[in-house]
């Protein structure tokens, strides 16, 4: 089965977060490490959720001069995540010297995924930080430079997912965050698509945090989201 949800477990304690995984199945769904998460509990969050069974997404997002990200990716294949994230606006030469580092090292590498537009933005945000752009136009030209830049894909807002599919190859990873399935609060989510709308629409990895995380039952809720993502 190609287990196509990743749980984001946003919770500020080891022990919340593993609470949480143990009523997972690591046979349905994969877990998400980001910021808050790893900068509490370190390196030891990611060994537990792996002695769980889990594949694990290390989000950090890391954007830096190209050796810093390459040696900080390479921290995070030696423990053997199975995918990890930068900034795509940390640009070409920062991805290039990632894949030729790990290239050299010859570690296993893990699925290299760079963030286009965060899916909490929109045109008013990108105007902030002096961007006079759509961020569907922002995504297409970040996620053609990561494709040029030997990664294996991008984080975008599924609502990308259909554009993206025209212009990169089938095999690029579309990782689509941003996930609310009908009828739940938006939070601070602004580009949002419900979970069998982002399926149909090409993403191949969907992260969803708290619409699982926050409800009363986090087992229903992932596998009413499976069954509706089967029938999409
Ligand atoms: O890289 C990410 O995972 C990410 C990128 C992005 O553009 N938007 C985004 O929400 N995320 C992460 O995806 C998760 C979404 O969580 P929920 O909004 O609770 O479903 C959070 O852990 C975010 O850090």
């Amino acid at each position: 089965m190609n287990k196509q949800i990743v749980v984001a477990l946003d919770y500020p304690s080891h022990d919340e977060a593993i609470a949480m995984a143990q009523k997972l199945d690591p046979s349905l769904c994969r877990v998400k490490v980001g910021k808050e998460l790893f900068t509490r509990s370190g390196p030891a969050i990611i060994e537990s959720l792996h002695r769980l069974g889990f594949d694990v997404f290390l989000d950090l997002k890391f954007h830096d001069i190209p050796n810093t990200v390459a040696q900080a990716v390479l921290a995070a294949a030696e423990m053997g995540v199975w995918m990890v994230n930068v900034h795509a606006s940390g640009g070409q030469k920062m991805m290039e010297r990632t894949v030729e580092l790990l290239d050299q090292k010859g570690v296993d590498k893990p699925l290299l995924i760079a963030v286009t537009v965060l899916t909490s933005m929109q045109r008013d945000d990108l105007t902030g930080v002096g961007l006079d752009v759509e961020p569907i136009d922002h995504v297409k030209r970040l996620a053609l430079l990561t494709e040029k830049s030997g990664f294996d894909g991008v984080v975008c807002s599924a609502q990308e997912a259909p554009m993206l599919r025209q212009v990169v190859s089938p095999e690029f990873k579309l990782v689509t965050p941003g996930i609310r399935p009908m009828g739940a609060s938006a939070d601070d989510q602004k580009r949002i698509v419900t979970p069998q709308d982002a399926v149909r629409d090409g993403s191949d990895y969907l992260v969803i945090g708290r619409p699982i995380t926050q409800s009363e039952n986090p087992v229903k809720t992932l596998e009413d989201i499976l069954s509706d993502i089967k029938n999409a």
